[in-house]
Order: structure tokens, then sequence, then C-alpha cells
């Protein structure tokens, strides 16, 4: 059976372990620098899988060797937000675990696709491709899935529908200048501006945008982790079962919607090989400039990476 590693068994991590289990197509392991802690959540994931389900192997591990030969490693590891922070503000500490992150999965897990989880998403991202060497294809950034699912259910819960008939597509970088794509929405096949008034629209949008930041203001002491999770572990599937899904992902651009060096949310081809495509959407002028807002603000996390020497 194939392998996921999940760098941080926290809150992130660990949810994204137990959706991983349950598609029973791949052992786990997750490594965590807290003596005990992965140890424990694998533990605790085994005694439910009598009720659950799955049969796969689940380990925690202290240490990066456990990841050997990972097919695909999710990286959570990180410090989370608390109200009143940007992403940008956990840049520092959190580049610098992604280091030694990164460092140890080009040593164990060679061939891995790495999914990035860990904010600012994008900067990480990068971290990830600088310093693993792997080809850009085998880096993605898991923010697009969870800011269109978002999108999606904000969409369903006004029309009164099931969530998964919504289709929509949140692209740009994972910050509140991220770019909701209405124009692409629909439910059950029918554009959402015929069921839904402007005004709305762009009220859903603006609910999008600050989606992880409402929670992260009722919940204080971190932010969410249910549909981040779910989100990671989707992107994981459709690596693991090379399932050719058409996702949004923070992908490396060199030259695509007229970027150079820099991981922003884009619709991908999302398969074995990692990043098997990107799709370069037609965008309205509106759509271009907010696309260009967003990537300034990416660009400006680049800098200040950079700075870091
Ligand atoms: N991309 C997204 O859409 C998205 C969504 C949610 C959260 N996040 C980000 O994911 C990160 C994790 O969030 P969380 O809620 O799980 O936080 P958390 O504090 O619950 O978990 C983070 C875990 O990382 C571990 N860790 C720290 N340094 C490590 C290292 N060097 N090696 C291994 N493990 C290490 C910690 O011990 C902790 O258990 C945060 O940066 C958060 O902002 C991103
Ligand atoms: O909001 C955060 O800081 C966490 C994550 O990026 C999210 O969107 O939920």
């Amino acid at each position: 059976m194939s392998k996921v590693a999940i760098i941080g068994a926290g809150n992130v991590g660990a949810t994204a372990a137990y959706c991983v289990a349950e598609q029973n197509v791949a052992d786990i392991v997750m490594v965590d620098v807290i003596q005990g802690f992965p140890q424990s959540k694998a533990i605790d994931f085994l005694h439910a899988s009598p009720l659950r389900g799955y049969r796969v192997r689940i380990a925690g591990a202290n240490e990066y060797e456990a990841i050997k030969d990972a097919k695909v490693v999710i990286h959570t590891a990180g410090i989370p937000r608390k109200p009143g922070m940007d992403r940008m503000d956990l840049l520092k500490t959190n580049v610098n675990i992604a280091r030694e992150a990164a460092r140890n999965i080009a040593k164990y897990a060679p061939e891995a696709v790495v999914i990035a989880v860990a904010n600012p998403l994008d900067i990480i991202a990068a971290v990830c491709l600088r310093e693993t060497g792997f080809p850009k294809e085998r880096i993605a950034g898991m923010a697009g899935v969870l800011d269109s699912t978002r999108f999606r259910y904000f969409i369903a819960e006004r029309l009164n529908v099931q969530p998964q008939d919504v289709q929509a597509m949140v692209l740009g970088g994972h910050g509140d200048t991220m770019v909701p794509l209405s124009r692409y929405a629909s439910v059950g096949g029918f554009p959402i501006g015929d069921l839904l008034d402007e005004k709305t629209i762009t009220e859903l949008s603006d609910r999008t945008r600050t989606g992880g930041g409402e929670i992260v203001s009722y919940l204080k002491k971190g932010s969410a982790y249910y549909a981040p999770g779910a989100s990671a572990a989707k992107m994981a599937e459709a690596v693991l079962k090379d399932e050719k899904r058409i996702l949004p992902a923070s992908a490396y651009l060199e030259g695509e919607y007229g970027y150079h060096g820099i991981f922003l949310g884009v619709p991908v081809l999302l398969g074995r090989g990692g990043i098997e495509r990107i799709y370069e959407l037609e965008l309205t002028p509106e759509e271009k400039s907010a696309l260009d807002n967003s990537a300034k603000a990416v660009e400006g996390g680049v800098e200040l990476l950079n700075s870091l020497g």
C-alpha cells in the first residue's frame, strides 16, 4: 500500500490524517516535534477503525526518518494565526519549520508529491520548492480547494441546495485578496448569475475571502482545521488514485497568467505526477486586475522570504 506522510500532527494534520484513513488507500505516518503527541493520535485513530471501517496502518513518530518513501507528504507543521493577525505574520516562524521539513522530505521521500498547507501558504509552497529541489509539478499548495469549498457551501446554504451540486473556483493567493470567480460558479449546471442577484453574489464572495478570519475570530486560539484537513486529504486522494481532478491549487507559475516565479492559486489537473497541467482561463479585465492585486500580495511575501536569507 502507498504511504502518506503528514508533517505536523496538530489540528490540521490530524484532521487530514483522519480523512486520508477513511479513503482506505494509503498507510499514514504523522510526524511532530512534540514527544508522544503523534503517537497518541495514531493509536486513537486506530481505535476508531472498527467503527469507521478503514484498514490502513497508522503511525506517529518524532523523527523524520519515519516518512521514508512516502508517495505524498502533507506539510502542516507551523503556528496558526490568532485574532488580529494576518497569515503573513506567520512567515518567519513557519518558514524555518518548512525549511527543516523540506530538507527531510528531499532526504527521505525523494519521489513524493508535496502538498503544502502551513501559512502563509503561497510562501511556504515556495520554500518547499526551493529546499526540496523537486520539479515544480511535485509541489502543490492547498488553499483553492478550501476557499472554493467555502464559496460552494455559502452558495448552497443561500439556495438551500446540496453543496456537492455547487461548482465554484477561487483563484489567487491564500489571503484576503483571493479571487472568487463567480462567473464560473454554477449549481447543477446553471450559472449562479441565473439564480442569485449581484448583491448576494458579492456578499457571498466577500464572506469567502474572509472565511478563515471569521473562524479565527470565533476560535481565538487558532484557526480552522476540519475543512482544511478535508481539503488536503482530497488533494492527496487525487494524487494517490491518479484521479486527474481539476481543482484550484497553488502552483509555481512561469509565465502562466503573466506571472513569473511565484506560487498562486490557479486551476490545475491533479494526478499521480502532482500538478500535471495548469489551465489558463479567459479572465475579464476586472477579474485579471483582482488576480494582479492578489499576485502582488504574494510577491510581497516572496520579498520578505528573500530578505530572510
Ligand atoms: N492552507 C490553508 O488553507 C490552511 C488552512 C488551515 C491552517 N493552515 C495553516 O496550517 C498550519 C497548522 O495549523 P494547525 O491548526 O494544525 O496548528 P497546530 O498548532 O494545531 O499544529 C501545528 C503542529 O505543528 C507541529 N510542529 C511545529 N514545528 C514542527 C516541526 N519542525 N516538525 C514537525 N512538526 C512541527 C506542532 O507541534 C503542532 O502540533 C498553520 O500554519 C495554519 O495557519 C493553512
Ligand atoms: O485563516 C487561517 O489563518 C487559516 C487558514 O488559512 C484558513 O483559511 O482557514
